[in-house]
């Protein structure tokens, strides 16, 4: 087991190599090959604990991560400008090569999502849309015909391409709303929404996803539930991991890890009911890390065959 770890950890690296050394991440040949192979490295299932890896490679990964989300970035808006040149881009969005893992995706929250909501949400927030804003867009066309999707992004340039893409439909032109801001500077806005999505890559690191989420914990409507990514094993090298005891402010509800090509984990959770008073926090934090067992389900069913579950809370159940 220890081998198998340190050769991941060598493969990683040596793309890391590799990858860190291109002039351009822009979408090319060599671009492709290179991020196709990281995820085809990190996606088996692995029980490496990359909080346990030593500071050269913490460092490596942090690097890594941010290396994927500037690909992701690139990728995403050459997609969303050939997608913008057609008449009816929403006709056409099976060209982005990860299409289907985003209907996937799209699937797998909603049906989380419907298990912890009593009625259809009027109103969801997604933070991080970017410039191809697919999580709402299949959201809002398969799953909640009837919900307003308020998309956030701090780049003007991912909205403006974002935007083209809902333009011409006459229904999604109206329930897709985008907001050009850093969610960080948005307070009382955040009161508005049932639910909030935040996507993978917004904050970065622990320190950035941590005020991200603090942000969210000060300012959504006591009792709205948070819909959050993370990642498990070796897919960690791609993604920020969010640990149920990061989420102060929240009750968890369930954390679901895929095994398929579904990379990212769900997480969600709920804002509690009454407002925290702030020198409490720390001991909450530390609150959040032992209750989840107590006042939240642990999802014993595997709701679309997403492969095994491995549930993070399990650890959290022993304890008590
Ligand atoms: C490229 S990803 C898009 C996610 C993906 N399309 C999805 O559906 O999950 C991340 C986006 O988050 C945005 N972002 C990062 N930090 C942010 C913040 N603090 N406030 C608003 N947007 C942010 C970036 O500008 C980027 O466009």
């Amino acid at each position: 087991m220890v081998c198998e770890e340190e050769m991941l950890i060598e493969k990683v690296c040596e793309l890391y190599e590799q990858i860190s050394s291109l002039e351009s991440l822009k979408p090319s040949k060599n671009v492709d090959m290179l991020f196709t192979q990281l995820v085809l490295t990190c996606i088996p299932p692995s029980p490496i604990d990359v909080t346990k890896l030593d500071k050269t490679v913490q460092e490596i990964r942090s690097h890594l991560i941010r290396l994927c989300g500037e690909a992701e970035g690139h990728l995403e808006t050459h997609y969303s400008t050939i997608l913008g040149s057609y008449d009816n881009p929403l006709d056409h969005l099976n060209i982005f090569p990860y299409y289907s893992n985003y209907l996937k995706l799209g699937l797998l929250e909603f049906t989380i999502l419907s298990q912890h909501c009593t009625h259809v949400p009027t109103k969801i927030a997604f933070v991080g849309s970017g410039p191809l804003p697919l999580t709402s867009i299949v959201l809002a066309s398969n799953h909640l015909p009837s919900t307003t999707f308020h998309n956030y992004d701090m780049d003007p340039l991912a909205n403006s391409n974002a935007t083209r893409l809902v333009s011409s439909d006459p229904d999604l032109s109206k329930r897709m709303v985008f907001h050009t801001t850093d969610i960080l500077d948005v307070s009382n806005g955040l009161k508005e929404y049932e639910v909030v999505y935040l996507a993978a890559l917004v904050g970065m690191d622990k320190e950035g996803k941590n005020r991200i989420i603090d942000h969210l914990a000060k300012n959504m409507a006591p009792g709205a539930l948070l819909m959050l990514r993370s990642a498990h094993g070796a897919r960690a090298f791609l993604y920020p991991v969010v640990e149920p005891c990061d989420l102060r402010g929240f009750e968890v509800l369930s954390v679901f890890h895929p095994t398929d090509e579904v990379i990212n984990s769900v997480v969600i959770a709920r804002k509690y009911p009454q407002p925290v008073p702030m020198h409490s926090l720390d001991q909450q934090g530390l609150a959040s890390m032992i209750l989840p067992n107590k006042c939240s389900e642990i999802q014993a069913f595997n709701p679309l065959n997403h492969g095994n579950i491995i549930e993070e809370l399990a650890i959290e159940e022993q304890l008590l």
